[in-house]
């Protein structure tokens, strides 16, 4: 039998929630009554699939807040508004704050019941949409890290704003991929997407003619290091200013951090993205991707090249996660590529150059790698912490210390 719809009814009149539920009741809704609407609020789930009706005057806490509130919760929860002092600049201001409907007092039976099923047609379309983008995000942008996870989540909410991002991180960690699932995720509202690598300098003047002949859309910049200080300045005033639906994606090897410091990042630059930064973190600092990817491009050559999938043993795979991918995702790529025509990749094979760890000190480094073999594991056993330290051999209290000292939460390792 499928799950009545919910309806969450918030309205300090306990007579007047009575009648609404006994309305919602019969249409066959599982209505939840509410005089209290922190309680309204605090109740909503994540994804929740209902709507919500609240009265607009209520003493502790008004619709107008409570509209708010859920919207800084979810902005896609249709709320719909019920008031007896309504007119029209009301009506008006209610839906430019993003209710869904506005109904006046004395509420007409249908007309709520018309709203509410419109209501509730629209959030199943945006949850329908929404789950659909993650699994196609599950297959497309691959793995079981906790990292990606959460880059994938991150990704769908930025894709709600048009904010500027960096991105950045070693070759062949996904930047362009990211940044171009994110333009994949913002789609209708961004109908093209252009790449413009900078493989040297690049003025304002050239800057600008760029910029001139595009109207609307993604504009990923690769190498935003080679910009000239006058081109950032443009492309700040851009960013800032010009009248234009371009979202702006930088992409770089290097942090904005390093970028600020090294002065090849001018601050106003800098400070346009400094909210919305994403580090493509390198394959040897997500080892629970390791497999994923290399199974996924072995099958894909296998199915290119019409050939059968070769075996794969467990202690390969170890092998493999153990490896330190200097040339991240594209490395183990051409590895897959290359098992599936039987060339086995040695480890010296890999050229593994030591990270530059210009200006820190010993003990800087010595945190930095502890931090790193504390964080793997945690991905590894996501978050279990008896687990962990049974593996990283030491007691489960020293564990908890040494991730309260590099600020790690067992949460974020979670499935
Ligand atoms: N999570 C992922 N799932 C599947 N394929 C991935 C994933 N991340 C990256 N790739 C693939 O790995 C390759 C390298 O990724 P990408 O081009 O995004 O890297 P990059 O950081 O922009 O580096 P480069 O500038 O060298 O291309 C691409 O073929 C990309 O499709």
């Amino acid at each position: 039998m499928a799950e009545k719809e919910q309806i969450f009814l918030v309205d300090d009149d306990q007579d007047v929630l009575d009648a609404y539920c006994a309305l919602l009741e019969m249409e066959g809704y599982a209505p939840q009554a509410f005089t209290d609407p922190q309680q309204a609020l605090d109740a909503l789930e994540p994804d929740w699939p209902g709507v919500v009706v609240s009265d607009i005057y209520m003493p502790v806490l008004s619709g107008w807040q409570l509209l708010q509130d859920i919207r800084d919760k979810d902005k896609h929860l249709p709320v719909i508004l019920i008031t007896g002092h309504g007119d029209v600049p009301m009506a008006i201001e209610a839906m430019q704050q993003g209710a869904f409907y506005f109904i006046e007092k004395p509420v007409e039976p249908e007309r709520l019941l018309t709203q509410i099923r419109q209501a509730l047609l629209q959030r199943r379309r945006y949850l329908s949409l929404k789950s659909s983008q993650q699994q196609e995000l599950e297959l497309q942008f691959i793995g079981r890290s906790s990292w990606i996870k959460q880059l994938r989540a991150y990704l769908q909410q930025l894709a709600e704003t048009d904010l500027p991002v960096f991105i950045f991180g070693q070759p062949g960690s996904g930047r362009s991929l990211t940044a171009r699932y994110l333009y994949k995720l913002s789609q209708p509202r961004f109908s093209t997407c252009k790449t413009l690598e900078l493989l040297s300098d690049y003025d304002d003047e050239q800057l600008q003619q760029y910029l001139a002949g595009l109207a609307e859309g993604v504009l990923i910049i690769k190498n935003i290091e080679h910009l000239s200080e006058a081109a950032q300045k443009v492309l700040t005033q851009y960013i800032h200013y010009a009248d234009s639906k371009l979202r702006i994606i930088a992409l770089s090897r290097y942090s904005p951090q390093q970028l600020l410091t090294e002065s090849k990042l001018l601050p106003e630059l800098f400070y346009a993205f400094s909210l919305t930064c994403i580090e493509c973190i390198p394959l040897s600092r997500r080892p629970a991707d390791i497999e994923v990817l290399f199974r996924h491009y072995l099958e894909l050559t296998c199915r290119k090249l019409n050939k059968r999938k070769p075996q794969i043993n467990a202690d390969f795979i170890k092998k493999l996660t153990a490896q330190p991918w200097p040339g991240n995702i594209t490395q183990l790529i051409h590895t897959a590529e290359l098992y599936a025509v039987g060339v086995r990749v040695r480890n010296e094979d890999l050229h593994f150059i030591p990270e530059r760890q210009d200006g820190l000190s010993l003990d800087n480094r010595i945190d930095e790698y502890e931090k790193k073999v504390i964080t793997d594991v945690l991905d590894m056993f996501q978050g279990k912490i008896n687990d962990a330290a049974a593996y990283l051999q030491i007691p489960r209290k020293k564990l908890y210390l040494r991730m309260k000292k590099y600020a790690l939460n067992k949460a974020d390792y979670k499935e």
